[in-house]
């Protein structure tokens, strides 16, 4: 397959086939927004552009779709607004997919051993991944993330490495370069999830893309390669690498990347090993409305026959550092406006997931409180640690603690609430109980001390500019 660099794509034609015109009017959609009619994919087109034909939103007709979306998110779930205490811990940024979107990525060939020249990205061994999970889990931290670039090196067990290894130039054929090649070995996907199942912690991993590249080159199925995740540790699987799930766009943008149907079988995969899934939509670059609202339609589908998505989060693309901003391809994100309707949209077309997750990394706290009222009902988590937004240029921080949360939250006047990854624990924040609201945490813990504010500013601030 030959993919279109950044550079070659023509910004003013991408020959999409899918654009946002419908027979159906912006009026009727409302209404049935508002009386909680199943939308169709036209309804929520009308929603998402405000009817208008032209680039530009109606700002009346926004504001209608933003209250009917929050009057849906106190009907659903309530005036609560959740949080999870979290640690993203992501083992390796070595990848040769190549999205243009992404800047977490490092290509795999510098992290060679015989490399000599200097990069940024990095690797963990299973046993700094361990380290790094256990010093969050002793300050309190319910649940770990890791998501992780596509390691030639990365193999599910030692199988899965004999097969690869079988392959006649296996580098080009799947992806494959044996752990001895690498000046780090990160191990096995299994080791890892064993290492970092510390303490009964729910272990967040294995994306997708990620269970696609856990079983490439063989013939074993989602089902089974998350079955093998999960008897090594692993709880629930992060519906990353969705991006925009219609494949014209995905051509574009993650042309090395699985298709929608192999994003949806993973996914099914997943849910039928037993685990819980989030599903996420990144949006805001080469997308138009019309593959927004399909790719919500699939989103629903599916959870329509599986029902074990706990959570829609979108996530509204970073374009500072990317390819696609760069070479002029997009010449910025989603506006104010676009990202305020897509929250509300989704709340309203996916009558099937319970929580809208609204991004402080993505957003920063101002727009991402707005968007409580928008629709979205959860707050994220504490993460401790960002790579993929600050890579590609986002500057909103890594880390929330539990005073900030309650700040925040109650500024608005909600409830915050801490919550497991799954929902079903909840510890209701009386304000005049603290603080310390929950556990101390402070950044980072991939290797340097995690401290609490408190702590850094006893150790005169010192330790606050350690950098990795
Ligand atoms: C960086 S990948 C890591 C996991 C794995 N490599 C994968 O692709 O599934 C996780 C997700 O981060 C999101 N992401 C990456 N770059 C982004 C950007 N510039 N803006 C917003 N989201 C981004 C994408 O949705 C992507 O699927
Ligand atoms: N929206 C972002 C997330 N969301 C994931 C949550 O932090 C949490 O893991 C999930 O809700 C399961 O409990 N994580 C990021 O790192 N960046 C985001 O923008
Ligand atoms: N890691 C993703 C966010 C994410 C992680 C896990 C999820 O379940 C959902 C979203 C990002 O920062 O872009
Ligand atoms: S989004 Fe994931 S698969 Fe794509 S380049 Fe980034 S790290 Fe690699």
């Amino acid at each position: 397959m030959t993919r279109p660099s950044a550079a070659e794509l023509d910004p003013d034609d991408l020959g999409f086939e899918h654009v946002p015109e419908t027979d159906q009017s912006f009026e009727n959609a409302l209404a049935k927004a508002r009386d909680g009619t199943r939308l169709t994919v036209d309804d929520a087109v009308e929603l998402l552009t405000t009817g208008s034909d032209a680039p530009g939103i109606d700002r009346e007709r926004k504001e209608a779709v933003l209250e009917a979306a929050d009057r849906r998110r106190a009907e659903v779930v309530g005036d609560e607004v959740t949080f999870v205490a979290n640690l993203n811990n992501n083992v390796t940024t070595a990848c040769n997919t190549g999205c243009l979107f992404c800047n977490f990525k490092d290509t795999a060939h510098q992290f060679e051993a015989d490399y000599d020249g200097e990069h940024a990205g990095f690797t963990k061994t299973p046993a700094e991944s361990r380290a790094a999970v256990r010093e969050a889990v002793e300050r309190g931290v319910y649940e770990v993330t890791s998501v992780s670039g596509l390691h030639p090196a990365f193999a599910l067990n030692e199988e899965h490495h004999e097969i690869l290894r079988g392959y006649d130039d296996a580098a080009s054929a799947v992806n494959y370069k044996p752990p001895e090649t690498y000046a780090t070995d990160p191990g096995t996907y299994v080791e890892q999830m064993a290492a970092m199942s510390v303490d009964g912690v729910h272990l967040h991993s294995m994306t997708p893309e990620e269970a696609y590249h856990a079983r490439r080159g063989t013939d074993w199925d989602y089902e089974a390669v998350y079955r093998t995740l999960a008897d090594a540790g692993l709880d629930s699987a992060p519906g990353t690498a969705a991006e925009i799930l219609v494949d014209e766009v995905r051509e574009v943008i993650c042309p090395g990347k699985i298709d929608t149907r192999g994003w949806i079988d993973a996914m099914e995969g997943a849910m039928a090993a037993g685990l819980d899934t989030t599903a996420t939509i990144m949006y805001g670059h080469v997308d138009n409305e019309m593959h927004r609202a399909m790719h919500l339609k699939r989103v629903r589908d599916l959870q329509d026959r599986t029902g074990g998505i706990t959570e829609f989060v979108p996530l509204s693309f970073v374009h500072e550092r990317t390819p696609l901003y760069e070479h002029g391809v997009v010449s910025g994100g989603a506006s104010d406006a676009e990202d305020e309707l897509l929250i509300a949209v989704s709340r309203l077309f996916l009558d099937n997931v319970e929580n809208v997750q609204t991004s402080w990394v993505k957003y920063g706290d101002e727009k991402a409180l707005k968007t409580l009222s928008c629709g979205a009902n959860d707050f994220m988590g504490t993460i401790l640690s960002e790579e993929i937004t600050k890579r590609a240029g986002g500057s909103f921080g890594e880390f929330r603690s539990f005073d900030d949360y309650v700040e925040l939250v109650t500024s608005v006047g909600r409830i915050p609430v801490e919550r497991s990854t799954d929902y079903r624990e909840r510890r209701r924040i009386d304000p005049d109980d603290g603080p310390p609201f929950g556990p101390t945490l402070g950044p980072k813990s991939d290797g340097t001390p995690l401290l609490s504010e408190r702590e850094r500013a006893e150790r005169g601030g010192e330790a606050a500019t350690a950098d990795d």
